[in-house]
């Protein structure tokens, strides 16, 4: 697997600066990198000082480009990006519900990705689902592997739709993660623990619990929650009330198909 020979990267925020963040941890030459932002961070700017990639250079043609911008931005940010577009390049696009028809009535590019990393990539442990269009080629689906699993895992789906899905779970699931984490330092609140002490025990617990799932790929969550539940202690009584018909489960469905619609609908 090979990074492609020059990397234009549009858009270098959040999630844009992770990527890059991994592209150079992966060994990728910064000379082959140049990062579009009109709105460039400190922090990017001093990293482009270090490594020595080009921070908005005049606008050549790459082998790869990857688009992070918000979906809101697409239209104007399209208008000013044709020439970053040769006759090989191949299009990775992070945006969420923007589709490849989408991409392809505005940007001059047949060949495209979707991807739809999540925000554990800035440590280098997020979780990527992509999907390529049937105009990519083997090599340039294996460059975008490479770029791609930069930040942690790759996963592949065979049908776009798919990728709203992927949004929907992965994606945006990060947010549930660190709500998790509110919700339940508000309840130990609520049971009289004071506020601060509620907040370290709530995130504590979650860092502690994503760590024994990462550290334990073979052991699934359902047994490691069994391995908390002693029967008829404190842990059942609290998941009689989660694993509810109208629980948890049913909950989480009902927000996850939410942001799968929000993510069809952005695609206009
Ligand atoms: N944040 C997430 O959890 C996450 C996860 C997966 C995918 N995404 C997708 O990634 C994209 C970026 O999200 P983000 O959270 O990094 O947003 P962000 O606001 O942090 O970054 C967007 C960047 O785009 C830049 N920008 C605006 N106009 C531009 C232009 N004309 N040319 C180049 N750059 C321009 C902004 O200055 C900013 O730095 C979105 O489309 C989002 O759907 C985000
Ligand atoms: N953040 C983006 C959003 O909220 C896409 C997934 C995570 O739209």
């Amino acid at each position: 697997m090979s990074a492609p020979d020059t990397l234009a990267l549009v858009g270098a925020g959040k999630m844009g600066s992770a990527l890059l963040g991994g592209w150079l941890a992966a060994g990728v030459e910064p000379g082959r990198i140049a990062v579009h932002d009109p709105a460039p961070s400190e922090s990017l700017r001093a990293l482009a000082a270090e490594k020595g990639f080009a921070l908005n250079p005049p606008h050549a043609a790459a082998e790869a480009v990857v688009l992070a911008v918000k979906p809101q931005a697409l239209d104007a940010v399209a208008a000013g990006i044709a020439s970053l577009f040769g006759r090989d390049t191949f299009l990775l696009s992070i945006i969420a519900g923007k589709t490849v028809d989408n991409l392809s009535a505005r940007l001059p590019v047949s060949a495209i990705l979707r991807a739809m990393p999540n925000t554990p990539a800035a440590v280098g442990r997020g979780v990527t689902g992509v999907f390529a269009n049937p105009a990519t080629s083997s090599d340039q689906r294996a460059k975008a592997q490479f770029l791609l699993s930069g930040v942690g895992g790759v996963e592949w789906v065979e049908r776009e739709a798919l990728i709203d899905a992927v949004t929907a779970i992965s994606g945006s699931g990060p947010a549930y993660v660190f709500y998790l984490v509110e919700a339940l330092a508000e309840a130990g609140r609520r049971l009289g623990l004071p506020a601060d002490l509620a907040l370290r025990l709530a995130r504590a617990t979650v860092e502690g619990s994503g760590e024994l799932l990462h550290r334990q790929p073979e052991i699934s969550a359902e047994i490691l929650r069994k391995n908390v539940t002693s029967p008829g202690g404190t842990t059942q009584a609290a998941l009689d009330v989660l694993m509810a018909p109208d629980g948890l489960a049913e909950l989480m469905a009902r927000a996850a198909e939410a942001a799968r619609k929000r993510a069809e609908d952005l695609s206009g």
